[in-house]
């Protein structure tokens, strides 16, 4: 055979390979949490979204939950004030909140434009329309860190109504609690919500390492899957800090509260997405439940 004519079955045989996954989750609800730390420049933040897209094309439905740290930090710093922080959330005052909610919206047309110059419909809204998300104040150790939200309901309606109608919905992770103030909510807490809401067949964090580390100084000491009760006990032994201990805690709540799958991965890897859905080649961190057969059968 030609050599030219392989290089075309190579990727004809690629596509074939994906069609069981296709069919696993055809028109099941995959929340793609994407963090601001792994939205590091314009190129890779195409790549990131022409994934989502390309799963919503073949006939999943993804939610997309955007966070934006980084840049909240850096308009914090800009203004003179310090960024500052409770086990991984933002400790958010009147001015900080502002700028927080400024900064998420920015972000969350960025994403919608990106996935409507692929084709594809986007509507992005943030937990304030439709009141999609409700919030009490949430407390970090006991600690008062500002208006910072604990999700308390999440109208699904809403993103059922938006993926009834091909829509898809990018989520930008601020509240309104009883009293209709405005609350900053970390956005991961955001996704979990969401995922177990909306029966999530999937939920994956996309972050800025390439999942979790029992050591994040040692590249070998990443763990590929971390059933629960594991997972917490690094977290009680002091291994897990800064954004990955909310990132981890949510990843116990979503799978132990009906999420089928629950992935930690690296948003720097160009289609990493894809690479996790379509392939066996089990990047990054899955979390399990501690009875899953998976664990054992090394799936
Ligand atoms: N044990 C650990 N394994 C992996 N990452 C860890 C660990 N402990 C702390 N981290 C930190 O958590 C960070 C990811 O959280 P965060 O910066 O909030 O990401 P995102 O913006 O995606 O939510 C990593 O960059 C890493 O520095
Ligand atoms: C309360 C709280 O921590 N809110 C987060 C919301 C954004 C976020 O979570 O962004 P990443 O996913 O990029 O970290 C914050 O202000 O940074």
């Amino acid at each position: 055979m030609e050599k030219s004519m392989q290089k075309y079955l190579d990727k004809a045989e690629v596509l074939i390979e994906a069609l069981p996954y296709i069919q696993r989750f055809n028109r099941k609800i995959i929340v793609v949490k994407y963090g601001g730390s792994a939205m590091v420049d314009e190129t890779l933040k195409e790549r990131v979204i022409q994934d989502v897209t390309l799963l919503k094309l073949v006939g999943f439905k993804p939610i997309i939950v955007h966070g934006g740290g980084k840049e909240i930090s850096k308009w914090v710093g800009k203004v003179g004030m310090e960024p500052e922080f409770v086990n991984g959330l933002r400790v958010t005052d009147e001015a900080t909140m502002e700028l927080a909610e400024m900064v998420l919206g920015k972000v969350n047309k960025s994403l919608v434009q990106l996935v409507e110059s692929l084709g594809v419909r986007a509507i992005g809204i943030s937990g304030k329309d439709g009141k999609l998300l409700s919030v009490e104040k949430k407390y970090a150790d006991g600690e008062d860190i500002g208006f910072v939200g604990e999700i308390t309901h999440v109208n699904a309606d809403i993103l059922y109504d938006l993926l009834e109608k091909d829509f898809l919905p990018i989520v930008c992770p601020i509240g309104l609690d009883d009293a209709y103030q405005t609350y900053n909510i970390n956005a991961d807490d955001a996704a979990c919500a969401i995922a177990r809401a909306m029966k999530a067949e999937k939920l994956a964090f996309l972050t800025d390492i390439e999942g979790v580390y029992k050591d994040p100084d040692d590249p070998d000491t990443l763990i590929s899957e971390l059933p629960v009760t594991e997972a917490e006990a690094l977290m009680n032994q002091g291994y897990i800090g800064g954004g990955m201990l909310p990132k981890l805690q949510n990843c116990i709540d979503a799978i132990e509260n009906g999420v089928s799958r629950v992935h930690i991965l690296d948003g720097r890897i160009p289609h990493c997405l894809l690479l996790e859905i379509f392939t066996n080649k089990g990047i990054g961190t899955a979390i399990l439940n501690d009875t899953d057969e998976r664990y054992y059968q090394g799936e």
